[in-house]
């Protein structure tokens, strides 16, 4: 294995072994406690522009299965390529065995050409990342690249698609704001009884004929999709429901007239407990973000749906008398635990209820 290094923009330097592409990268360095779900992660839009640092140390040794369709999306993964710029992991397992794997995890970053460190403490660097708060770096192979700080760019109309597409054929007809989705939400939709109109993230869907509208999860700072915002806003103003995940939930808040931050260095992993504000009720949950609403900045008639009981953030928003509401972790899971999947079933509930009332 080629030597390669793994660089810091507070100067550490931390030596390793290349596994994947041996190319150098750079990004921003998060790190993901998820025990499991490497193919789920680095295929989830929202990592666009981050080197991915996972605490689990032995990563690979369940290999990455092979590609399957479902109403012409992936089965398996939550988007068509890996979408992270590097991954750092503690021990690469070189083999790998499992039912349901065609490739191994150094070949898959390959085809993409995503550069892998291994060999690095893990430990070490997620310390420095908790005390410090996210860090630019770089994995540097043989040649040298400068830093780059990925919240600078518009992640989303990279990540987005160019057009509109439909799926399903149920009876509620849902338009979903692409601005990276996963698609294990799309798969939600559609084990439901709905007809999905996927529209790009700068896309005016309000001039669309809908019953109710998703804000997908998403890369980068929320602040960079004003379109998407602007068009929020004049969702906000009618009556038809409204269910945001992650980037949807934090659009969700700006658009309402609120303000995100960014957190210290974010929440990933798949056992974030939440608690549903107002009761004494708390779900498990899959999280991966950086930014968070601040519910101190939103308008009276909103308020905070769920908090985060590790530290008291923001969780989901809810407006007090219309059929808006959002979640900033992941209810379609995948990975991670699947306890608040419900939440697709009363954002129809709220539909069916929006349609009958017409
Ligand atoms: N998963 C997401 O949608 C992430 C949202 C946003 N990019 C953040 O990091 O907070």
């Amino acid at each position: 294995m080629n030597q390669v290094k793994l660089i810091l923009e507070d100067g550490t330097e931390l030596e390793g072994e290349s596994f994947g592409a041996y190319t150098s990268a750079a990004g921003e360095v998060v790190f993901s406690t998820a025990m499991t779900g490497y193919p789920e992660n680095l295929t989830d839009p929202s990592f666009a522009g981050q080197i991915l640092v996972l605490t689990y140390p032995m990563v690979g040794n369940y290999g990455v299965p092979g590609e399957e369709l479902y109403e012409s999306i992936s089965r398996i993964f939550e988007s068509d390529k890996v979408h992270v710029a590097g991954l750092v992991v503690n021990y690469y397992s070189q083999e790998h065995s499992h039912w349901h794997a065609a490739k191994s995890l150094g070949d898959w970053l390959k085809e993409y050409n995503i550069p892998g460190i291994c060999g690095v403490d893990t430990r070490l660097l997620t310390k420095k990342l908790r005390e410090k708060g996210a860090l630019l770096g770089k994995i540097v192979a043989e040649e040298d690249i400068p830093m780059h700080d990925p919240n600078l760019e518009n992640l989303v109309a990279q990540v987005s698609p160019a057009g509109v597409q439909h799926y399903g054929h149920g009876q509620h007809k849902i338009v979903l704001v692409d601005c990276g989705t996963k698609t294990n939400i799309i798969r939600c939709f559609l084990e439901r009884d709905v007809e999905l109109i996927r529209v790009p993230w700068d896309y005016d869907f309000t001039q669309l004929d809908y019953d109710g509208l998703f804000l997908s999860n998403g890369p980068g700072d929320p602040k960079m999709c004003q379109a998407t915002i602007k068009h929020l806003q004049k969702a906000l103003q009618q009556d038809k429901p409204i269910f945001g995940i992650c980037l949807g939930s934090q659009l969700m808040g700006l658009a309402a007239g609120g303000d995100t931050f960014k957190l210290k260095y974010g929440h990933r992993s798949h056992n974030q407990p939440v608690k549903r504000t107002g009761t004494q009720r708390s779900y498990i949950t899959s999280q991966n973000h950086g930014f968070a609403v601040d519910p101190k900045t939103l308008p009276s008639e909103w308020t905070m749906l769920f908090e985060n009981l590790n530290d008291g953030t923001c969780e989901g928003i809810q407006h007090q008398t219309k059929p808006f509401f959002s979640t900033q972790f992941h209810p379609e899971a995948a990975g991670g635990p699947q306890d608040t999947e419900f939440l697709f079933d009363d954002f129809l509930k709220a539909v069916a209820a929006y349609k009958a009332a017409q």
